[in-house]
């Protein structure tokens, strides 16, 4: 058994495909036999369904959504309710003993707001007490990316930077699973290393936006805080995992 936690954050698009889900989680029971296994799930998609139905318009700044308060109830009831069962039943069914939580439980994160978003904050690690705990049970956490403010009201966190602050806590390796193969250049050929000063040219001519940004950035930072390479790359191969795992180049790896 390897000791550093493997971090896995799952896009909200795959949540929506139960056979794609059910593939990458049987591979996951097989990655937990050697590593403590943290999931971490967005849900974007989802939320977007959720608020049309509520009849709320809504908007993303610079890949992250612009969340008023009012909105928080559905926004919270889709990814720490709907969407974050629906991971941990079928996580269950492939052996993960998981269990479903937000990044407030157990102080497991604080978090810094990000007023120009309404409602949304930035997760910072805090409290590694309760993962410790769950992982060296054998269970499997599995993290909305629901927190709060210092008034108790709930706040929507993107769910790559959500990711990062969970594996900042562990200090473990951290692998951002998308809807793409990874990084893609401006001509849609996958990049398979990418250091700041490379992201930020291609940032600047808008190759790397909205979302792909938002992960970037969670990237670097948990590069640069763990002094570690952090993956980014699809989840539509599952296999691919085991060969990242098995140190074979897999998607865009991130490094400081
Ligand atoms: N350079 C890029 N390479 C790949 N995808 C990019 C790039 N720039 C923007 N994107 C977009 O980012 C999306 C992935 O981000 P996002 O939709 O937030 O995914 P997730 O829900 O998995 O977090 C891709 O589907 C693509 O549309
Ligand atoms: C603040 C913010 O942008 N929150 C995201 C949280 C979900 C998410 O990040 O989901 P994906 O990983 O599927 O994109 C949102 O409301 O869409």
């Amino acid at each position: 058994m390897n000791n550093t936690p493997l971090v896995l954050k799952m896009g909200g698009r795959l949540l929506q495909d139960d056979k794609a889900l059910d593939a990458l989680l049987a591979v996951c029971a097989e990655l937990k036999q050697q590593y403590p296994l943290v999931l971490v799930h967005g849900g974007g998609d989802q939320v977007d369904q959720w608020l049309a139905k509520f009849g709320f318009h809504t908007e993303k700044l610079d890949g992250q959504r612009i969340s008023p308060a009012e909105q928080m109830p559905v926004i919270a009831g889709a990814l720490a309710g709907a969407v974050n069962a629906h991971m941990v039943s079928r996580a269950s069914l492939q052996g993960l003993k998981p269990v479903g939580l937000t990044l407030s439980a157990g102080n497991s994160c604080r978090f810094e707001l990000n007023t120009k978003l309404g409602a949304v904050g930035v997760a910072k690690p805090q409290d590694g007490t309760l993962l410790q705990t769950l992982l060296s049970g054998g269970f499997t956490p599995v993290f909305s990316s629901i927190g709060h403010g210092e008034q108790g009201q709930l706040l929507n966190v993107n769910a790559d930077l959500a990711a990062a602050a969970i594996c900042q806590l562990v200090q473990g390796q951290l692998v951002l699973l998308t809807d793409v193969p990874g990084i893609l250049d401006g001509e849609g050929k996958l990049i398979s290393e990418l250091n700041s000063s490379q992201a930020a040219a291609l940032v600047t001519q808008g190759v790397i936006k909205g979302g792909m940004k938002v992960k970037l950035d969670a990237a670097l930072d948990t590069a640069q805080a763990l002094r570690r390479s952090i993956t980014v790359a699809g989840w539509q191969h599952p296999q691919d995992l085991l060969n990242l795992m098995r140190q074979q180049a897999v998607g865009t790896r991130i490094v400081c």
